[in-house]
């Protein structure tokens, strides 16, 4: 049963010149959080900054915000040709909280891009084309506000399909409350592309519900119109233990329920979600999991 219609594309389905022509005098900005990234920040700027900066002119800047790293993300990051920011020094009168989100909200304040174009910074198997796959609707669909990426994830055991909160907790809560997002065949990926005037409007989950938030919102607004996603091909990424995974899924279900009538029971600035999880046998271990949303940005503009 086809429930919705994203939208789909590859992301070899424009060609350079087509979107150096579609471009103009649009800005776009690539923007990277990275949390502890030394060890791959480094190639995920200088590979993009060497292909669609330096030699053609897709992407404007490069962006890493620093989410607090305490390795030598700063560093290496700006050594590769980023305009590096740590996310808690950037408009320090709204305060510093921690998370994946919060340093895509603060990207706001710093990124000057009509277009703004995410990707991790812990990609290991990856491409620069991903930079123009996910502009090829923004730049020639006017009515797409976000374009969300896809990819097949080689395994060692054989190709994996979406990652562990994906498949347990996303696509079930997806599945339940929004059908229409089926489509949709990596809700958490880190790599898509947004119009900064549609994403600077939008409450922002402060940690990883940030990316399955923004699709939500889209659809409310836009419906499936709004939203195309693209083949990137392949891709792999680090992976977190499963127990950090845990707090990632909280995050994750508390977007998807706050955006349904079902609030996630939470509110405020110090909103969290004790999460107790066990570790050899019967020894707790607890952790207080920020589940805070951002105001749209234009708020503070
Ligand atoms: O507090 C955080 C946690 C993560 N990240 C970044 O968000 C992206 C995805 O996070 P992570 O790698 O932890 O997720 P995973 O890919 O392991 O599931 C990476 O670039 C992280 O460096 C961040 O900026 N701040
Ligand atoms: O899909 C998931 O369950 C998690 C974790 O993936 P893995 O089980 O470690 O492959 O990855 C998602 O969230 C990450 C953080 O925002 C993104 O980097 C991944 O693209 C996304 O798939």
């Amino acid at each position: 049963m086809r429930v919705s219609h994203i939208r789909t594309a590859r992301w070899c389905d424009w060609t350079l010149e087509e979107l150096l022509a579609a471009k103009g005098a649009t800005r776009v900005s690539l923007v990277v959080p990275a949390r502890n990234e030394a060890g791959t920040v480094g190639d995920v700027v200088g590979r993009v900054r060497d292909r669609l900066v330096d030699t053609v002119s897709l992407v404007d800047e490069i962006v890493v915000i620093d989410s607090d790293s305490t390795d030598a993300t700063y560093e290496v990051a700006a050594s590769a040709g980023a305009v590096v920011h740590r996310a808690a020094e950037i408009r320090p009168d709204l305060g510093a909280h921690p998370g994946k989100g919060e340093a895509m909200w603060k990207s706001l304040f710093v990124a000057t891009g009509d277009l703004i174009v995410f990707m991790d910074a812990d990609l290991t198997d990856w491409d620069t084309h991903f930079v123009p796959g996910l502009l090829g609707p923004l730049l020639t669909w006017p009515e797409v506000q976000l374009v969300k990426g896809f990819y097949e994830r080689p395994g060692e055991q054989g190709p994996l399909d979406g990652g562990r909160v994906t498949e347990l907790v996303a696509r079930p809560l997806l599945a339940l409350h929004y059908p229409r997002l089926a489509d949709v065949v990596q809700p958490l990926a880190g790599e898509w592309a947004v119009r900064r005037s549609w994403f600077s409007t939008l409450s922002v989950p402060t940690g990883y519900g940030v990316d399955v938030a923004a699709l939500i919102d889209t659809l409310a607004l836009h419906d499936e119109k709004g939203i195309a996603q693209v083949d990137l091909g392949t891709r792999s990424h680090g992976h977190q233990a499963l127990l950090d995974l845990g707090a990632m899924a909280v995050q994750v279900a508390a977007a998807i329920l706050r955006r349904t009538t079902m609030d996630a029971g939470v509110t405020g600035d110090d909103a969290g979600v004790l999460l107790r999880q066990f570790r050899q046998g019967l020894v707790p271990s607890d952790r207080v999991v920020p589940v805070l949303e951002r105001p749209g940005a234009e708020n503070y503009l």
